[in-house]
């Protein structure tokens, strides 16, 4: 591109840690002016949080995960003020109400609680206008069954019953109550509070609850709760039911419109054993005697342990063949193999110890552990599958303290229901298995409106908001951000590997004789891992299914899998080797103080941490793709309230880019049509060159200003690409044979990052579309990802490009983008022309490099329903997700694949290479 001028641009690296550090004055900020109307617009936000700050995108950032304070401003009575407990509106109530539900059991007491926070959305002008072309009326959020919060999944030792008083009365959960549309204020003495509660507990210690928290304890029941609890997680959790065998952790995708009827096992001191057909619609139809309680008795008078996870991971040592007796012990070695049963077969539990002449001492408690549990598993696993084939179930769930996400039990017990049922039927287990009961508590609250949830309103997020030292139930998870600092140090200081070890088996002992052999790898024979796979829930109503998906049942936004070992260490280590850089830029953001430093330090060892518990157990949170990674270092940095790393980057980009737009703009628009769309297209795969995400392209900004790389980017543009559907596309676009054709109704651009990007790259091919008369929606991310642009960034971006352009101005004004900014500066001193089509901004709901189109925003929703035609842009949201998405409509599918190994694995080419897909509509 001969005609864009070099301009005095600095190198892309020069400075930017000076002009970063400054960025903690505000005269800096004040002069560079973006950052500043950002946060006067968010002004009206009408939610009055005294002592929180504001982000760039005007949402209130707690700096402490405090008490909750009730803001009583503008309260008011509704209904009849002379009721004896008439309903209290607060109206300006932003910070976290809770309410709580308990399951106390004997050895655990699960509690489950639900913290709302403020509608973050920030209603702006330009915002209506969009929701108004849209045809999205401002009223919907009361459509909303419930409120948007989180659910918080906390356990405790019921010895350490204080510890959990405690824990409730610092937050103040037993305070809240919550009815589907206003808050329950409570009366100061708290005389009528009342929690629900189910387990043996909730009758033991009501009185100790209402002594300390005057509270009184609303019992319900167990089997109920248990059910409900189930039901709510199969329905609600993509990730909630996984297979277990010989170490191997599949997720079941459940359709939960076929999930009934179905067999519950809950596994406790003993078992029931639960034919579930429906919400509340459930029958105990067996149970045995024989259950966790056995294993831990008995257990314990054989072995001596102390504990349960002590005598589980004795058990993961142990060889049973030394106690059991085995079929090749009746059959001299041989197999019984006219009825089917090797050798190895357990022909009688402890069989062994009838005709030794040994006594207790002389068995190694290991053996005797895994003998126990073998037994007791296998028993439960006979028992339930006879109940499945008494009513024809296939499908059998367990459930319950027993199972405690310890990998050799859900083994043994698979295996049983596997060889009963000759394959036929299949066992699942539950990540949230702990918590069924609690959940089911929680659920019998009226009206919150849970039943009414779906998948795509719940978002699973993994804080780091508790300390744990592997395998051990822990405490209260840290709400205060200082608190996990310092927790993050202590930890450091005492050099504890963040993960326990786990209990190697050695080989060849573990698992060897059995109904075959279930053989549990090492790896993953972690007792208790459940305690770290359960994260917080973020039930959010606003998030809809992409409606343009064509199939989005079979929909998976991940083109990696990371449960292939050898790619999640080769993502593990880019991922690792990137952190040094990216706290420095998240220092720097945030000023690079002290209190920056600490808290980028203890980010680094906080995703450091989720990282080194992923590699050992890729599936503890769920399924794992790249996506899911890239979005859990970016969650990372927000919890220790890194809100923008890359913001000054991003300005200097922008600045740079749009001044030479116009002498951009100029060339294009003496090109004919044909020349001019191959450019542009060529334009967006070049400028996808200016990724702060990439370690390739990283490394590239030492060599040159931004101007140079992108003539350089756009000097290797040759097609053809390694991915060249152009030919086609153009032909959609202009047409052949002299014939033109219809334009596209309305196109969804997901664009991606700041600078030349979105402005040399991305805005020059809206404004094509505007040309041609199709409507663009921008569709940008919600919360800031590395240095890509956000929903809230590009109406000042689109103001300053279109003061250069009158297509863009025209079409903007059309979309209420540029509410206040254009009315002078036109460059013909026109005004606004609404019947031209409109260009229009929707944020997309997430804060991710990627995007999963199964939760995106319902503004994007709504953009979507008249769209016929949605390009992705970029290597996040094109490449590592949904390069396999299939779409109801045209679909442009365009990025540079700045990763060496992508490249190979994805495109058979090299680093630098481009994609430029187009799809015809399914
Ligand atoms: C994070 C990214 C997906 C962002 O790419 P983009 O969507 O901006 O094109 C990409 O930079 C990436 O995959 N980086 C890690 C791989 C690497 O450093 O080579
Ligand atoms: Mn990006």
């Amino acid at each position: 591109m001969a005609g864009l001028n070099g301009d005095p641009f600095l190198r892309i690296d020069d400075n930017i840690e000076k002009l970063q550090y400054n960025n903690n004055s505000k005269e800096v900020i004040d002069k560079e002016g973006l950052v500043v109307r950002i946060g006067e617009d968010s002004s009206n936000n009408k939610n009055n949080n005294q002592g929180g700050e504001k982000d760039m995108a005007g949402n209130s950032i707690h700096r402490s995960g405090s008490r909750p304070q009730l803001d009583l401003s503008k309260a008011e009575i509704q209904g009849n003020s002379e009721e004896r407990d008439p309903t209290i509106l607060l109206p300006n109530q932003t910070d976290d109400i809770s309410h709580l539900a308990l399951d106390i059991g004997g050895s655990l007491i699960k509690l489950v609680y639900f913290s709302r926070h403020e509608d973050q959305s920030v209603d702006d002008k330009r915002k209506k206008t969009v929701k108004e072309r849209l045809g999205i009326s401002n009223g919907n959020r009361r459509n909303f069954p419930i409120l948007g919060g989180r659910l918080h999944f906390v356990k405790f030792e019921t010895s350490k019953l204080n510890e959990c008083l405690d824990f409730i009365s610092s937050k103040q959960l037993h305070r809240g109550r919550i009815d589907s549309h206003h808050w329950n204020s409570e009366a100061p003495a708290n005389e009528n509070a009342v929690i629900k509660a189910t387990g043996g507990g909730a009758y033991k210690f009501a009185d100790l609850f209402k002594e300390r928290l005057g509270v009184s304890i609303d019992k319900e029941d167990e089997m109920d709760c248990l059910v409900a609890g189930a039901n709510f997680l199969l329905k609600a959790i993509r990730h909630e039911a996984f297979t277990h065998m010989e170490g191997h952790k599949e997720f079941v995708q459940i359709d939960h419109n076929d999930l009934f009827p179905y067999l519950l096992v809950n596994i406790g001191s003993g078992v029931s054993i639960i034919k579930v057909d429906g919400d509340g619609k459930f029958q105990r139809v067996s149970g045995t005697n024989v259950g966790g309680g056995t294993y831990w008795g008995l257990g314990r008078l054989l072995t001596k342990c102390n504990s349960f996870d002590e005598l589980l991971e004795l058990s993961q040592r142990g060889d049973n063949r030394t106690i059991d007796m085995l079929v090749g012990d009746i059959y001299g070695g041989m197999d019984y193999s006219k009825i089917g049963l090797s050798a190895s077969t357990i022909a009688s539990s402890f069989g062994k110890a009838i005709s030794d002449k040994k006594e207790l001492q002389d068995y190694r408690p290991e053996d005797i552990s895994l003998s126990l549990l073998r037994m007791i598993s296998y028993n439960i696993g006979q028992i339930s599958y006879l109940n499945a084939l008494r009513f024809g179930l296939k499908r059998i769930f367990f459930g319950g303290f027993f199972i405690r996400g310890h990998a050799y039990t859900m083994d043994t017990i698979s295996f049983a229901v596997h060889f009963w049922s000759k394959g036929e039927a299949q066992a699942m287990f539950l990540r949230h298995e702990g918590f069924l009961g609690a959940v089911g508590a929680f659920m019998s609250y009226q009206k919150h409106g849970l039943d009414d949830l779906m998948v795509h309103h719940l978002v699973e997020r993994f804080p780091m908001g508790a300390p744990y030292t592997g395998g051990k139930i822990h405490g209260p998870p840290l709400g205060d951000l200082n608190e996990k600092i310092s927790w993050m140090e202590k930890f450091v200081l005492k050099g504890t590997e963040i993960t326990a070890p786990v209990p190697m088996a050695p080989p060849g002992t573990t698992g060897l004789g059995g109904f075959e052999v279930p053989s549990s790898r090492g790896a993953t024979l972690r007792s208790d891992a459940s305690a770290l796979n359960v994260g917080v829930l973020h039930l959010v109503p606003t998030l809809e299914v992409f409606p343009l998906l064509a199939d989005p049942k079979m929909y998976e936004p991940n083109t990696i899998d990371l449960s292939d070992h050898k790619e999640l260490e080769y993502w593990f280590t880019v991922l690792s080797e990137h952190l040094p850089d990216l706290v420095d830029k998240a220092v720097a953001s945030e000023g690079g103080t002290d209190d920056a430093k600490r808290r980028g330090d203890a980010f680094a060892r906080a995703f450091s941490a989720h990282l080194a518990r992923l590699m050992e157990e890729p599936a503890a949170y769920g399924k794992l793709g790249l996506a899911n990674l890239l979005e859990l270092r970016e969650e990372c940095l927000r919890e220790f309230q890194f809100l923008d790393a890359y913001r000054s980057i991003k300005q200097r980009e922008n600045e740079a880019s749009l001044a030479v737009l116009p002498d951009l703009l100029l060339e294009l628009d003496h090109m004919d049509e044909e020349t001019r769309l191959l450019t542009l297209i060529e334009g967006v795969l070049a400028a996808n060159i200016f990724d702060w995400g990439s370690r390739a392209c990283v490394d590239l900004y030492h060599k040159g200003t931004i101007i140079e790389i992108y003539r350089m980017s756009r000097n290797k543009m040759q097609r053809p690409w390694r991915v060249d559907d152009f030919d086609l596309f153009k032909e959609r676009m202009l047409g052949s044979e002299g014939k033109k054709p219809r334009p596209h109704k309305r196109a969804l651009l997901f664009v991606d990052n700041s600078g030349a990007d979105i402005v040399l790259g991305m805005l020059p091919l809206a404004r094509e579309l505007l040309r041609c008369g199709t409507e663009v929606v921008l569709v940008a991310n919600s919360l800031p990802a590395l240095n890509d642009v956000t929903a809230m960034e590009l109406p000042d971006i689109v103001a300053e490009a279109a003061k250069h352009c009158d297509i863009l101005r025209r079409a903007a004004e059309a979309g209420g983008l540029l509410v206040d900014a254009m009315n002078n500066n036109t460059l013909d001193g026109s005004r606004g022309n609404s019947s031209s089509v409109p260009l229009m901004v929707v944020e997309n709901g997430c804060g991710s490099p990627c995007i999963d189109l199964r939760q995106v925003s319902s503004e994007l929703a709504a953009a979507a329903k008249h769209a016929d035609l949605v390009i992705l842009e970029g290597m996040g949201r094109a490449l590592h997700t949904n390069f396999n998405a299939r779409f109801k409509c045209e679909a442009l599918k365009l990025a540079m694949v700045k990763n060496q190994r992508l490249a190979e694995k994805l495109i058979k080419g090299k680093i630098y290479d481009c994609v430029c897909r187009y799809e015809p509509a399914t």
